[in-house]
């Protein structure tokens, strides 16, 4: 079993603190994925778990035992960098098998562990090249081959697609969501990519200046965040966030008064009163341009055509801009004043501390 388990962690540079107190289990044969903006301390964390940062405070446990001050090599995890990290002066065939020379694994096992992980990665062809006479992808091949052949309990990635072209890391996206499964270890996943939290995790912890903000799967999180930083950072594009003041409350629903209109919310508003300054939150998906009656008006000041859908960027008279989903061949045009709609049961509400309602809809916003 390779839970590992997060107790109060705390990171400390000097006076600075950067990891705040952490806590967080994480499942034997989950993948989890820590995404935030940059400097959350994302990597800091990770850096904990692997054993490469000291920790200053809490405790962290890998499959029930504590290591805190467990040497990095002895934790059962292997990590795959960011920049590759393979030696420049050794074969592929020599990096991958390196860690495992280092602790006396007979010659025979190293051989055949390592043509098993190549073939599983597909790098047979490129075993007897050095890093210098590969490409970008194939270096990372060779990186997290030279993790699975320590077999260890629990994969750490850091940012591990960053320096690929756009096309590779979605091709590796789905590869290494494939090698986890097949491999039935616990991986732990760095990015700063929203997208990839999204496509890759069974469940996403969002970070922000060294404290955990939301934890939960990717859908949890796109239709339910916890608060405007969590709504504002996860979905590309992101939610839509309004100042919006509550002009009535009933059981259930919240009734909210937008610059073109009202939108009622199904959200557990008992404690606001009417005229309260809220946020209201919708993603752009759910508000379309309409002929009839909507709830904000305003002039398109930016236009995205991405083929399936268009992106309208509507701005109102206040300045709020409201971002709306159009079909592929839309026929607003630059400028044109465009009424929108937001679709019925959609929509979510954020207190003045930027902390979600309740909802009380079946599936929210
Ligand atoms: N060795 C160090 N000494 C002092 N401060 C550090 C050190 N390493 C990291 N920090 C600080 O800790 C904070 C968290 O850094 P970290 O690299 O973990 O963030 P991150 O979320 O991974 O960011 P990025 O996505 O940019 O890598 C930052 O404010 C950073 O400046």
């Amino acid at each position: 079993m390779a839970d590992v388990l997060l107790r109060d962690v705390r990171k400390q540079y000097g006076s600075q603190a950067v990891i705040h107190g952490v806590s967080l289990e994480l499942r034997h044969r989950e993948f989890i994925v820590f995404v935030g903006p940059s400097g959350c301390g994302k990597s800091t964390l990770l850096r904990m778990i692997a054993g490469l940062e000291q920790v200053s405070g809490g405790e962290i446990s890998i499959g029930g035992r504590r290591v805190n001050d467990t040497p990095a090599g002895d934790r059962g995890i292997a990590m795959v960098f960011q920049n590759y990290a393979l030696y420049p002066h050794m074969t592929a065939a020599d990096n991958m098998a390196f860690g495992l020379r280092n602790v006396g694994t007979p010659r025979a096992e190293i051989d055949a562990r390592v043509a098993a992980a190549a073939k599983t990665l597909q790098i047979e062809h490129l075993l007897n090249r050095r890093p210098s006479q590969m490409s970008g992808g194939q270096r990372q091949r060779i990186a997290i081959g030279r993790a699975i052949v320590r077999r260890p309990d629990v994969f750490l990635f850091d940012e591990p697609l960053s320096n690929l072209d756009a096309a590779l890391r979605v091709q590796m996206r789905v590869e290494l969501v494939q090698l986890h499964q097949r491999l039935e270890a616990t991986s732990i996943y760095v990015t700063h990519d929203q997208v990839e939290a999204m496509t890759m995790a069974d469940r996403i912890v969002v970070f922000r200046d060294g404290r955990i903000e939301q934890v939960g799967t990717p859908l949890e999180i796109y239709r339910s965040p916890a608060n405007t930083f969590v709504a504002g950072f996860m979905g590309a594009p992101k939610m839509n966030l309004l100042d919006a003041r509550v002009a009535a409350v009933s059981p259930g629903q919240v009734e909210v008064a937008l610059p073109g209109g009202q939108a009622r919310i199904a959200a557990d508003g008992r404690a606001l009163t009417a005229g309260a300054s809220v946020t209201f939150g919708v993603r752009p998906e759910h508000v379309r341009p309409t002929s009839g009656e909507g709830v904000f008006r305003g002039q398109a000041r930016a236009i995205e055509r991405l083929g399936r859908e268009t992106l309208l960027h509507v701005v109102g008279a206040d300045g709020a801009t409201l971002i709306a989903t159009d079909a592929g061949d839309s026929a607003v045009r630059l400028g044109d004043t465009v009424t929108l709609a937001i679709e019925p049961g959609h929509g979510r509400l954020f207190g003045a501390d930027g902390m979600a309602l309740p909802s009380t809809a079946a599936s929210a916003a």
